[in-house]
């Protein structure tokens, strides 16, 4: 069996004195999509960020390819893409303006890259429209194109299907699956019913459980 990128062990957090979940041990392993369940509260988003380095608030171990993932924060972020519940696009950029802020940082890609992306999430025609001129949906669609243009192995994923209609969730499911066929691995929360073949489940709310 190939090693695990992502292992959690005994994973515990806190919140205003309510413990969200203790004992929370699983592994993410190449070739997987895993979704987190759980109601409302349960602490989903919370694990997510937890899992991308984006809270601290938590005790217990995460590994990242075998090792302390403390010691290796840099490498782990370069590995790793997190798409928020937010689509985290600026109102006044259009989608090309966007995709380009967001790349930046990571991996500059020339804009008939980026064009090609947008194409493919069907924002074909908005490409330069000012992001608050458009749906929810279509908004949402700006952040999703990181996905045809992702390199990173692990997608940490939050409510990504928000504002999505059933072609547009059809497609990011194929992403899913694909990303997990080329050998990296996929970890998303939806409230959207997602079954996908093989899918792996971490359920939390009335004490964690994990099938991972
Ligand atoms: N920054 C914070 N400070 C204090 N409590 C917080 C904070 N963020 C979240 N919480 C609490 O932690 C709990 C879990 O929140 P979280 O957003 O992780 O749940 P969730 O399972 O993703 O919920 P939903 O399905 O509604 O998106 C909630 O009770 C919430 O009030």
């Amino acid at each position: 069996m190939s090693e695990p990128l992502l292992q959690a062990v005994d994973l515990q957090c806190e919140r205003d004195e309510r413990i969200l979940f203790r004992d929370l041990s699983f592994s993410i392993l190449p070739g997987t999509v895993t979704r987190v369940e759980g109601p409302n509260g349960s602490g989903k988003t919370t694990l997510l960020r937890m899992l991308a380095g984006l809270n601290d608030a938590w005790s217990g171990n995460l590994l990242w390819c075998g090792k302390p993932r403390s010691g290796q924060r840099e490498e782990f972020l370069r590995n790793t893409l997190y798409l928020g519940h937010r689509p985290g696009i600026k109102p006044l950029l259009t989608p090309l303006e966007n995709l380009r802020a967001l790349t930046a940082g990571r991996r500059p890609l020339p804009d008939p890259v980026l064009r090609e992306a947008l194409d493919g999430t069907g924002l074909a025609g908005f490409q330069d429209v000012p992001c608050r001129n458009l749906s929810a949906g279509q908004q949402r669609r700006v952040a999703l194109a990181r996905l045809l243009i992702a390199d990173e192995p692990l997608w940490l994923l939050d409510e990504v299907f928000t504002a999505i209609d059933s072609g547009g969730v059809s497609a990011i499911e194929e992403l899913l699956q694909q990303r997990a066929r080329e050998g990296g691995a996929v970890v998303v929360t939806t409230h959207h019913d997602l079954n996908l073949p093989g899918m792996k489940r971490i359920v939390l709310g009335g004490g964690a459980i994990n099938e991972c």
